[in-house]
């Protein structure tokens, strides 16, 4: 599904200052965005806009040619972040097939729970719960939640940041294989500049406040991608190069942003 944003400016009600300034941004159905930019320069609310939870002050924003801006809790989309939020009490299956019971008259389920667990690797846990799971495997109950949900848009909050390194790694390996399966918008918020460059089709760089997008970059890479092949490191040069810049401290570790 296609992305349209078109003058989008926002501040939270109360506050006087200006989150997301004048953004337009166009973005083909399937294409992999990474979304980096320094600590609280308005990444999330981008991506809570796009989901319906907060509304523009002015702008629009279109998904397939339709305007969504005003609409809550769009059904082409769902939301992955930090935090799993699995349900306790629940099984893994369970826990999957929960947005199944508030799906919306119309909408079909993309796979069954079991096979969403199948496809993260989970299958020989579906009867377990959150708490005999480890942090990297409820992760993957979440990314199987997702794609019970069968939503054309994927906006990722830094969904893996809070697992160690090798586990994210895994990770987003499977979700790049199951995103070339199913060719989403992916809208994936990230700290990493390594990150950004080996999973991305396209790179956009967000100012600090007010958030404007100061660099727009396609990776032309072929995948599976890594730091040492062809072409990577003038990206990451070209990432840190920017963020640097835009960065009031000049400090990249200071401003949130990882190198690695
Ligand atoms: N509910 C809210 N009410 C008022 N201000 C908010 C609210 N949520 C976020 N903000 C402010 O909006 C700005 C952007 O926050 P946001 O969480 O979008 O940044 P971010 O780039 O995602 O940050 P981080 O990288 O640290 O997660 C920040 O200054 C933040 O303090």
């Amino acid at each position: 599904m296609e992305i349209l944003i078109k003058n989008l400016t926002f501040s939270y009600p109360g506050s006087s200052s200006t989150v997301l300034q004048e953004i337009n941004l166009y973005i083909p159905s399937g294409q992999f965005v990474a979304i980096i930019g320094q600590s609280g320069c308005g990444k999330s609310t981008l991506l809570r806009l796009l989901a319906g939870l907060l509304q523009p002050i002015h702008g629009e924003i279109h998904l397939n040619g339709k305007d969504a801006s005003l609409r809550s809790n769009h059904p082409a989309v769902a939301w992955m972040a930090q935090s799993p939020a699995l349900l306790p009490w629940l099984t893994a299956r369970q826990n999957v097939a929960l947005p199944l019971r508030f799906q919306r008259n119309g909408s079909t389920a993309l796979l069954e729970p079991e096979e969403a667990l199948e496809r993260v690797g989970l299958a020989a846990y579906s009867d377990e719960y959150p708490h005999h799971l480890s942090g990297g495997m409820q992760q993957r109950v979440a990314l199987a939640r997702l794609l019970v949900q069968g939503a054309a848009i994927w906006l990722m909050d830094e969904p893996f940041a809070a697992l160690d390194e090798l586990t994210r790694e895994h990770l987003s390996n499977t979700l790049l294989d199951l995103w070339q399966w199913l060719h989403p918008t992916v809208i994936w918020v990230t700290h990493h500049i390594y990150e950004a460059v080996r999973l991305a089709d396209r790179i956009l760089v967000l100012s600090p406040q007010p958030a404007q997008v100061i660099e727009d970059i396609t990776v032309a890479l072929p995948r599976p991608r890594h730091e040492n092949s062809r072409g990577f490191n003038a990206y990451v040069t070209q990432l840190r190069n920017t963020l640097f810049s835009a960065s009031p401290s000049g400090d990249l570790a200071h401003a949130g942003i990882s190198q690695q």
